[in-house]
């Protein structure tokens, strides 16, 4: 039986990794973001590399409960049945100690991190294939694991995930849902640009003299978390580069 898998924020870095990943595995795939057009060029290419899955994109923004919920009732009854959940759409705002910090900043890392996972996983829950294997997989942090200098509002998010992944897996027990945690250190994606609000020498300079891990290597972590037997539940998984040890401490040559 072919499985479908639900990412959320598939237009970039990890959630890109884990279509194109997949894809490859031969998994169908139900993508969603806020830049459609980029999710169609993301079809485009995966359907003329691996012609016999089937992929459906649409547009969401998870931090919308109305649309959240409309966008997956409305979901083509033959993408109603879903096996795995990527709840991997999420991004940092700012690096200020928090008495700098932008409210707006905070509203977006709160609204996007723990609301629209919260959002997502609520329309989803009810859609999952129990019967044939069902996951959820979060996207945490080393931030949701330890707090950094400046980190406060988004290390509180990627906490509230932790807390979330936990909780899930104990309200989701008797249906037999599994709930992994895969909790990176530093991932080279847009997730520095959209930290800095777009300031590309600033994002560059998060890697400069570290060799950072990659969209795939996070990617090709959660594939193995989701191919267990299925009496085997990764609950956690921390994943960092070599030259990572904490959120902040990094072997820069
Ligand atoms: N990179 C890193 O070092 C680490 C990343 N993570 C986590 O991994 C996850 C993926 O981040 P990463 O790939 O690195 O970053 P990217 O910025 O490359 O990708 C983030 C993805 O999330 C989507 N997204 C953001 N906001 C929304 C929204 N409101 N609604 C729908 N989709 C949204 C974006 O799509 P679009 O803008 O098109 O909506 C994009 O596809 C995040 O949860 C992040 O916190 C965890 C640890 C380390
Ligand atoms: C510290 C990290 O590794 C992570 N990418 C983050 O910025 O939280």
């Amino acid at each position: 039986m072919t499985k479908t898998v639900f990412i959320t924020g598939a237009s970039s870095g990890i959630g890109q990794a884990c279509a194109e990943l997949l894809a490859k595995e031969g998994y169908n795939l139900l993508l969603c973001a806020r830049r459609l057009n980029r999710l169609e060029k993301l079809k485009d290419t995966l359907l003329a590399t691996y012609p016999t899955i089937q992929i459906h994109i649409f547009e969401l923004d998870v931090r919308d409960a109305e649309q959240v919920a409309n966008q997956i009732d409305g979901l083509p009854p033959e993408w109603k049945k879903i096996n795995i959940l990527i709840n991997n759409a999420g991004l940092s705002q700012g690096l200020d100690p928090i008495q700098d910090g932008d409210i707006g900043d905070w509203d977006r890392m709160i609204d996007t991190n723990i609301k629209g996972l919260l959002y997502v996983s609520k329309a989803v829950i009810p859609l999952m294939d129990t019967e044939n294997g069902a996951h959820i997989v979060n996207l945490g942090s080393i931030a949701g694991k330890e707090v950094y200098p400046n980190g406060n509002v988004y290390c509180a998010t990627k906490h509230a995930v932790d807390a979330l992944t936990k909780a899930m897996r104990i309200d989701l027990l008797t249906q037999g849902i599994k709930v992994t945690s895969i909790d990176p250190g530093m991932v080279e994606t847009e997730f520095s640009e959209v930290r800095f609000h777009g300031d590309r020498e600033k994002a560059k300079n998060v890697y400069s003299g570290v060799q950072p891990l990659t969209g795939k290597d996070v990617a090709e972590t959660i594939l193995f978390v989701i191919t267990r037997p299925a009496h085997v539940n990764i609950n956690d998984l921390l994943i960092m580069p070599t030259a990572q040890a904490t959120g902040t401490i990094v072997n820069r040559k």
